[in-house]
């Protein structure tokens, strides 16, 4: 994986504004203004429904912006463009697997898709690290909601990556895959990686937060990690 420049930010949302129709008018949270540099972790977090997802879905080229600018990695969003796709990683609430493979199946097929070198020994690590090893034969189909979560969240780390965009990565996990997969995203950040995740997950803010976007009605503002988790204990 190619260094991330440091001098670019991962992401920059200028008066970004973010919803389901054609104009501004139809945006579903407050402007979002906020640079994230490579390296760092941005946690997004509020109360349900105030459009942290939406906002998710802006920076990964799933949803046009209805006002404002986004710019990932230096450039305008297109997720169509090579560069983008190599370098943006997600895992978000609706991601699909194919379903005529096995979790180890689609985790090769994500590999060697994405040209990575000896796929199949780190298809076996991660699989051994999100605790699929007794299912790495099973079909999608033949998992527990949280193995299937476990098997996309994998996913996310199977192929390279300069940005990684996790909407509630936490969702279904038990306590001792949360914590996992804590120490897992901290090496990421050690490695250059940028991490933006929508989150209601105080330990995950607090242990892997560098800063914090915060969505109410009235704003979206930056905000510490420490601020954040507080921010959620009391919503
Ligand atoms: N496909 C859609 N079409 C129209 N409106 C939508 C769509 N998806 C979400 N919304 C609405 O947009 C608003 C923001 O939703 P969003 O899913 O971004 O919230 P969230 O902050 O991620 O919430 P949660 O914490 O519950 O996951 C909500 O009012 C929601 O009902």
């Amino acid at each position: 994986m190619p260094p991330a420049s440091r001098a670019v930010p991962a992401v920059r949302a200028t008066s970004l504004l973010v919803g389901y129709g054609e104009s501004a008018d139809s945006a579903v949270c407050p402007p979002v203004t906020i640079d994230v540099a490579a390296g760092r972790a941005l946690a997004i977090v509020g109360a349900n429904g105030t459009g942290k997802s939406t906002l998710l879905r802006a920076i990964v080229g799933l949803l046009a912006p209805v006002g404002g600018k986004i710019e990932v990695l230096g450039r305008e969003v297109d997720e169509r463009e090579a560069h983008f796709r190599a370098a943006v990683s997600t895992v978000m609430d609706e991601d699909a697997s194919f379903p005529s493979l096995t979790v180890r199946e689609h985790l090769l097929l994500l590999a060697r898709g994405h040209g990575v070198a000896q796929a199949s020994a780190l298809v076996t690590e991660l699989i051994a690290e999100f605790g699929l090893t007794e299912r790495a034969r099973a079909m999608p189909t033949a998992l527990s909601s949280g193995q299937r979560r476990r098997m996309l969240l994998a996913s996310a780390f199977v192929r390279p990556r300069r940005l990684l965009v996790l909407d509630e990565p936490e969702q279904r996990l038990d306590a001792g895959m949360r914590d996992r997969l804590a120490q897992r995203l901290i090496a990421e950040r050690a490695d250059g990686v940028t991490v933006v995740m929508a989150t209601h997950d105080p330990a995950l803010v607090a242990t892997v937060a560098t800063e914090a976007l915060l969505i109410s009605e009235q704003s979206a503002r930056r905000t510490s990690p420490k601020d954040a988790v507080a921010a959620i204990e009391a919503l």
